[in-house]
């Protein structure tokens, strides 16, 4: 990418200050206690559970260390996301997404209607995934999205399938810890990721930039999904807005740390005990960044609400229920082009 273009220019509200406010407070959870054990059966998790609750409640964002995921295939799919972004444009875009499949590379990505300062490159953790063929409501027909498949590096695929399946572990481990911090059973949100989850991991590639004042990486957005899991490599960027003084703050850098975030599905099935935060990533004029999201989604027919047990009369729903399925399709269908209107959001089922 050369000049920046009139389509990256953000909102001069939106803009990155560029004198930068690092967290120290955002919390960093040790997962000693449940690494290589099922939650179930470790002893002494209660504090673990409490700083879980707590970093949920004051952030939806937390590190986590000693996480159990072996540091051999970190550093495998990390150089390969560098290999596959350093080949030539028209390369990459052999394994373009397109119409049909939303899986693959694309670098127009727009957020909130303003393109953002990156390329990706998508692929999901279930090859097929079933999805809906449309948004229509009434519209029952499904259809798959698949893998592409890159010629380069050698392995890719079978380097990301070994890695994601590390994520989706981890991914139910959290959940677990999540449940019980809530007051629920561990395994409460086990059924709707067991059969038939949409989960994908992504592939961010931000080149340097030589206006970072005016573009972002990715603009301000809440992550859709239940939970993200990043690999931030080497180059910070990353920035949280902190509920409590809605400051945006920059998330230290933790070598081999995973990055986690609470999506919309959580805030929505805590009744808004839990809230997803607001995040953006900041580019810079000096070095290439790359990031690597595992988004935890549910199958395509949840329907998403508040949790029966977290709601009462004191406490009575504040969400419509939604399809999941129909609300991911609509998200993919209008991330790539700049439209007058916002994309579907979760305030959307809000019951005022
Ligand atoms: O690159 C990052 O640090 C975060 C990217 C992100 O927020 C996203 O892809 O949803
Ligand atoms: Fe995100």
């Amino acid at each position: 990418m050369g000049e920046v273009d009139t389509a990256f220019i953000q909102e001069p509200l939106n803009r990155a200050k560029l004198c930068v406010i690092e967290a120290e407070e955002i919390p960093v959870i040790d997962l000693s206690p449940i690494t290589n054990k099922a939650v179930a059966d470790s002893s002494s998790i209660e504090g673990l559970v409490k700083e879980i609750g707590f970093a949920c409640k004051e952030w939806g964002f937390f590190q986590v260390i000693n996480h159990g995921v072996p540091q051999s295939l970190r550093e495998n799919i990390e150089k390969a996301s560098r290999m596959f972004f350093g080949q030539s444009l028209e390369e990459k875009r052999k394994v373009s997404r397109n119409e049909r499949n939303a899986m693959g590379y694309y670098d127009t990505e727009h957020t909130k209607n303003v393109r953002d300062w990156k390329e990706v490159f998508d692929s999901v953790a279930k090859d097929p995934t079933l999805v809906p063929l449309t948004t229509d409501e009434n519209d029952d027909r499904l259809t798959h999205w698949t893998n592409s498949s890159p010629q380069y590096p050698p392995h890719f695929r079978n380097i990301i399938k070994e890695y994601v399946e590390e994520m989706e572990k981890l991914s139910f481990k959290l959940m677990e810890l999540i449940a019980l911090s809530l007051g629920l059973e561990a395994k409460r949100f086990e059924e709707y990721f067991m059969k038939d989850q949409t989960s994908f991991i992504r592939f961010n590639y931000y080149p340097t930039c030589p206006n970072p004042e005016l573009a972002l990486g990715v603009g301000p957005h809440k992550d859709i999904g239940a939970l993200t899991i990043l690999a931030q490599e080497e180059v910070a960027g990353l920035e949280v807005k902190h509920k409590a003084d809605q400051e945006w703050i920059r998330v230290q850098l933790i070598p081999n740390a995973y990055i986690i975030n609470l999506g919309d599905i959580v805030q929505v099935w805590s009744n808004d005990a839990y809230e997803s935060p607001e995040h953006r990533v900041v580019v810079n004029s000096e070095k290439e960044r790359f990031s690597i999201p595992f988004f935890f989604f549910p199958a395509q027919e949840t329907e998403v609400k508040p949790l029966e047990e977290l709601i009462n009369d004191q406490n009575p729903s504040k969400y419509r229920p939604y399809k999941w399925g129909k609300f991911l399709v609509h998200r993919f269908n209008t991330n790539f082009k700049k439209r007058k209107e916002d994309n579907i959001q979760i305030y959307q089922f809000k019951i005022k």
